[in-house]
């Protein structure tokens, strides 16, 4: 993952998230809503529990409370209700916001300081340009919005807890129970340290990047490509307001995006799986020398007095195709429900209607931290001097992938067509005046580059599922 990544990647989960809260809750809303009315906060019986026991069975167990979760009776278990303090997920896309809207949630960014994020700003070699989300067919109130993880995190536990149907526990899941190949439940310890189980027809773990269920379930792809660093600035005002920051910078790129009206995330992309140790000083000496020159005048002093305010914070990027665990007993037990086909049909829609989506955003984060990461092959600088030249260009040159990049029309197709748009655009200025045999050569490496940087991650992805999710055999969309 990187800056775009960072910006884009987390998106998917939270479309994922939402997606997942929507499908499951439409049968629950007018239950829901009347809950609302009932219980208007987070009500705790001070034993990590947010929820009195609901009677009768769970339909749904839900292992963790991040960005994803919700529905019918459902029994969500989450290590730590505390509000978190993460660098993580504080830049929610257009798409994810309305996603929100559509769910009912939008509320929960009203009251944390959460900032309006209207695009993206590209800083490269000191020329700049802004890169503007195509909201124009949009109500005014649709935007990005950036803020303390944390806060937004809360908000959204509030809103599940206040669900009558919900029952909020803190508690570690610590293995699932599985019989003949089907998942059963969980097993937990409570906040106490009791050891308890819990049963249902569906499971769902959303246990994060640091999961130790999922190796449980099948046997993700994980690449650890960078880290990022983050510091918070402090008086100082971005060039760009209202906008997420990217530096193309060398090695690998740098953002900036309000979290509050006073604070400025910074997140300095270090590629590979190691930084510089923060304890001995060698991260604040990494950051002044190398950084500090290469960041925008504006934010200049700002990003000095925070690396010497010393709160500097690191966390390893990860990425990993967003393919669905092919486990056709998962299901089975839900044909005891009375709606189990209904329930069955949501998920099959929900994985079709997710896959091109994910892939898509996946994709085009994965391929632009690549172009966008400082190189010494002359082909990829061509690259990512036409991607930035191309996107330059605006009109639909921009509005096509800052469509993509926020979730607003994140379509496979639109993906590659402007792939390769930007790889043409670069060889046609290679080739002008004249084609000499040199450029030809390099043309033909760029295009070779190109090619090798999208084709694998499409691959990873799934050729089919991405592009052709219909023709998924239903099982492998389970
Ligand atoms: C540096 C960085 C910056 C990012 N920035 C953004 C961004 O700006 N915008 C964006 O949209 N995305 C961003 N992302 C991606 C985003 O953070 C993730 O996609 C998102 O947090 C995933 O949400 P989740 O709910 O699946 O997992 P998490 O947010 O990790 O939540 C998992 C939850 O499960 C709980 N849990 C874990 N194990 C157990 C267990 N055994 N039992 C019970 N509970 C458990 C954890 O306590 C946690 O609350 C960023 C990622 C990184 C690394």
């Amino acid at each position: 993952m990187m800056i775009d990544q960072y910006i884009m990647g987390g998106v998917i989960s939270f479309l994922f998230g939402f997606s997942l809260f929507y499908v499951l809750r439409k049968k629950a809303k007018s239950r829901a809503l009347t809950a609302i009315q009932r219980h208007e906060s987070l009500k705790s019986t001070g034993k990590g529990e947010c929820r009195p026991e609901i009677s009768g069975n769970t339909d749904i167990i839900i292992v963790g409370a991040g960005v994803a979760g919700n529905g019918r009776r459902v029994h969500v278990i989450e290590r730590d209700l505390t509000e978190p303090d993460r660098i993580v997920g504080e830049l929610l896309q257009p798409g994810g916001y309305l996603k929100l809207v559509e769910l009912g949630l939008q509320d929960c960014v009203n009251t944390i300081d959460a900032q309006r994020v209207l695009g993206y700003a590209l800083f490269k070699d000191g020329k700049n340009t802004k890169l503007s989300y195509p909201l124009e067919k949009f109500h005014s109130d649709v935007a990005g919005r950036s803020f303390h993880n944390g806060r937004f995190i809360q908000r959204m536990r509030e809103k599940a807890a206040s669900l009558s149907n919900v029952r909020l526990e803190q508690g570690t899941v610590t293995a699932l129970l599985e019989e003949r190949g089907t998942i059963k439940g969980v097993q937990y310890k409570t906040k106490t340290g009791q050891e308890m189980t819990a049963y249902a027809p569906l499971t769902i773990v959303c246990d994060g990047c640091f999961s130790n269920l999922r190796h449980s379930l099948c046997n993700p792809k994980v690449d650890f490509p960078s880290c990022f660093v983050g510091l918070i600035l402090e008086n100082c005002q971005l060039p760009y307001a209202n906008h997420g920051h990217v530096i193309l910078a060398n090695p690998s790129p740098i953002l900036f995006y309000p979290i509050s009206s006073t604070e400025i995330r910074c997140l300095v992309d270090v590629p590979g799986q190691r930084v510089p140790s923060i304890s001995n000083g060698e991260m604040a000496q990494y950051l002044k020398t190398k950084v500090a020159p290469q960041i925008p005048p504006e934010l200049y002093s700002a990003f000095l007095s925070a690396v010497d305010k010393g709160n500097i914070r690191t966390m390893l990027n990860r990425s990993m195709p967003a393919a669905p665990c092919p486990t056709p007993d998962l299901l089975r037990p839900l044909y005891d429900l009375n709606d189990a086909s209904a329930l069955y049909k949501y998920l099959e829609s929900f994985y079709t209607l997710r896959k091109p989506v994910a892939s898509t955003i996946n994709t085009l984060a994965g391929a632009l931290y690549k172009v966008f990461c400082a190189s010494p092959d002359q082909a990829r600088k061509e690259m990512c001097q036409a991607c930035f030249d191309y996107l330059s260009l605006g009109g639909i040159f921009s509005n096509g992938p800052v469509a993509l990049l926020s979730g607003l029309n994140p379509r496979p197709s639109c993906l590659v067509l402007h792939f390769f748009a930007v790889a043409i655009y670069g060889v046609g200025r290679l080739f002008l005046p004249f084609p000499s045999p040199k450029r030809v050569w390099l043309g033909a490496r760029l295009i070779v580059d190109a090619s090798n940087i999208i084709f694998p991650i499409i691959k990873a992805e799934g050729v089919r599922e991405m592009f052709f999710p219909t023709i998924v055999p239903t099982y492998y969309k389970i």
